[in-house]
């Protein structure tokens, strides 16, 4: 397939963190509008540092980058630039992730980061037709009691809200350390979603599913570590959403060719291809997608099975995920 046929299909992201949309130039200009100083020359040497040899590398970056975002309007305009970008790339529906902890602990308020974010997502609706909706994550590197008072802090913006993440450092932050933050989430109705076997293993997938009943698992790639897990997966048909570049960047695999995403397919899981921090990663969805794809020799009809795989896991109310099967399938 491809880039141009790829790129009119209709696919949704499921796994995509706003604050990882930052690209270098929006990160200098408001950085020089909020006057903050950056430990970087020009453009040339933030691409150049974008290097890492882990997940920790990435998030001191990630939350260094944060740094620069201070107003609504910078939050506006960050969610803005993404969602004119999903308009380019034939995504017409997206559920994007924010790290409220990332914010509050510098001292930028909930409601400024919510305010700014869904301020973009309702223009999106009306003026580029486009179907949006958010995540909050609980940073798991913080305590329990970090993430209940966030979930406290939450409570007035709940109704923007379709489900609760967990993200950040994974390995020593099993996701057991959060099942009663999770359960109170369930009890308001929100759907749960968690990053787990990316860096960590196969034990903090069982460890989501368990403790916090998750509905999606973000990541999920070392579950084929374990074979009972697997079976499960498959048998629930629980969601998987996989990040190619951010499993090399991370160096999770050498490269895309080693990468498993064919025998996760194989085994019948149901995968989806997302770009989880595209400005830090080299590349937005279909760039995922396509060299994905070709590393892993998946043909067209695979790439049209991830895309259908992308509305299946979304949740979008059914007969709006009927509707957007219905619209691929007319592609
Ligand atoms: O890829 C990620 N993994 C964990 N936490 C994150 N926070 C932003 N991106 C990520
Ligand atoms: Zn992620």
């Amino acid at each position: 397939m491809d880039f141009a046929t790829l790129k009119q299909l209709p696919k949704a992201e499921l796994h995509l963190h706003i604050e990882g949309t930052l690209e270098p130039e929006m990160l200098f200009q408001l950085a020089d509008k909020n006057q903050v100083v950056l430990p970087y020359a020009d453009i040339d040497a933030v691409r150049a540092a974008y290097q890492f040899n882990s997940l920790q590398d990435f998030l001191d970056l990630y939350y260094q980058g944060m740094s620069v975002l201070q107003t609504a309007s910078d939050f506006y305009d960050l969610t803005w630039a993404y969602l004119e970008r999903c308009q380019a790339d034939g995504v017409v529906h997206t559920e994007i992730f924010f790290d409220p902890q990332g914010h509050t602990v510098r001292g930028i308020a909930i409601d400024v980061v919510i305010d700014g974010i869904s301020r973009a997502i309702a223009q999106a609706h009306t003026q580029l037709g486009l179907s949006a909706s958010l995540i909050p994550c609980f940073l798991r590197h913080l305590s329990e009691q970090d993430a209940l008072d966030t979930w406290q802090e939450l409570q007035p913006h709940l109704a923007h809200f379709v489900a609760v993440g967990l993200d950040s450092s994974e390995l020593g932050h099993p996701p057991e350390k959060f099942e009663r933050v999770f359960a109170l989430v369930r009890d308001a109705g929100l759907k749960v979603v968690a990053h787990a076997g990316e860096e960590g293993p196969a034990a903090y997938i069982l460890g989501a599913l368990d403790s916090l009943k998750a509905d999606r698992i973000d990541h999920g790639v070392r579950c084929l570590e374990d074979k009972a897990l697997v079976d499960r997966l498959v048998a629930e048909q629980i969601p998987l959403t996989v990040c190619p570049f951010s499993n090399i960047k991370l160096k999770v695999f050498a490269d895309l060719a080693s990468s498993n995403l064919q025998a996760l397919l194989d085994a019948g899981l149901c995968v989806t291809i997302n770009s989880d921090d595209p400005a830090y990663f080299g590349g937005y969805i279909n760039d995922n997608i396509l060299q994905a794809a070709a590393a892993q020799q998946l043909n067209d009809e695979q790439i049209r099975v991830l895309l259908g795989n992308s509305f299946k896991a979304s949740f979008l109310p059914e007969e709006q995920k009927q509707a957007f099967l219905q619209q691929l399938a007319e592609c």
